[in-house]
């Protein structure tokens, strides 16, 4: 007991800054890769290769060489078994990584603008809530969503209104089936695929509409509404998450905070930079 004490206190006095540093950027590796893989399937894994990792180096200091080698050899195996059975969940937190450094920005910059197409989209899921009419749409933000309008999407480009994404949502005409895609002030298209979860956690009651809003939200940071053709309950899927049971003025106050809070997050183009640098230099002269 004593010799693990003396080989504790050793290793605390060569402790270096460096040391020290490295530790809170693999605690914050860490931690940042909990958070992507909470509520995942992955979550389990990823706590338990955390108990593997702690159990290897108490293995060694008493001494239990065979469950250390166990030990060792299943984080050698099992990095090769993660890498293939969560390879959605890797590309999709690699692809949260890429989002971040690289963001294609359509955020709507002017309060009152902002303000009048939340107003719009709000009146318009109300109604069709209450018609039971079914309805996804999905509000672009920091990721560029002409991905997903593709091939199948109806492209429209007309300013966003109340009357118009209602008659777009009328069940047996051509655009009511997918999405709704808005860009700023402007329904960008309609009738668009979207990419179904593979999260097997959801409601069973909820069927591919509700799918297809909790996929697009893992993929993007976009804020997807869905309005239950069976229920008419208005939900929201943002980041993953899917929330239900929204009204008029819950929906409105949530997509407001989400969309004011997202701009203030940005990441500034290398342009608006030294804009923003030659003006601050300006005012000091
Ligand atoms: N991948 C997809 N992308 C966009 N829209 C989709 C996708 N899959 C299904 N939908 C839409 O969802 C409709 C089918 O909804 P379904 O009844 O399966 O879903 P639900 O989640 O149970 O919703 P509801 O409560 O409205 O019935 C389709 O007609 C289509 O409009």
């Amino acid at each position: 007991m004593q010799d693990i004490i003396n080989m504790i206190i050793n290793s605390l006095r060569n402790i270096s800054v460096w040391s020290i540093v490295d530790i809170i950027v693999v605690s914050y590796i860490l931690y940042r890769g909990y958070l992507l893989m909470k509520e995942t399937r992955a979550e389990q894994l990823f706590k338990g290769i955390l108990l593997v990792l702690a159990l290897i180096p108490i293995s060694y200091v008493l001494k239990l060489d065979m469950l250390n080698f166990i030990l060792t050899k299943t984080i050698t195996i099992g990095v090769l078994a993660v890498i293939i059975i969560f390879q959605p969940e890797i590309r999709r937190a690699l692809e949260h990584l890429g989002r971040s450094a690289f963001e294609d920005m359509h955020l709507i910059e002017d309060d009152a603008v902002l303000n009048s197409v939340v107003t719009e989209i709000v009146a318009a899921v109300e109604n069709l809530a209450e018609s039971k009419t079914g309805a996804l749409i999905a509000i672009e933000q920091g990721t560029g969503l002409s991905e997903v309008i593709g091939n199948n999407g109806t492209v429209l480009d007309a300013k966003v209104s109340a009357a118009l994404l209602e008659n777009i949502f009328v069940v047996n005409t051509p655009l009511h089936d997918g999405a709704t895609i808005i860009r700023n002030d402007r329904i960008l298209a309609s009738g668009c695929v979207l990419p179904l979860t593979g999260n097997n956690t959801i409601n069973k009651k909820l069927g591919t509409r509700h799918r297809a809003a909790l996929g697009l939200s893992e993929n993007s940071d976009a804020l997807v509404i869905v309005v239950s053709e069976e229920t008419g309950v208005i939900s929201l899927a943002v980041n993953g998450r899917l929330t239900r049971n929204f009204d008029k003025e819950k929906l409105k106050s949530i997509l407001i905070k989400i969309m004011k809070k997202r701009r203030k997050k940005r990441v500034k183009s290398i342009e608006e930079r030294v804009k923003a640098w030659i003006m601050k230099k300006r005012r000091k002269i």
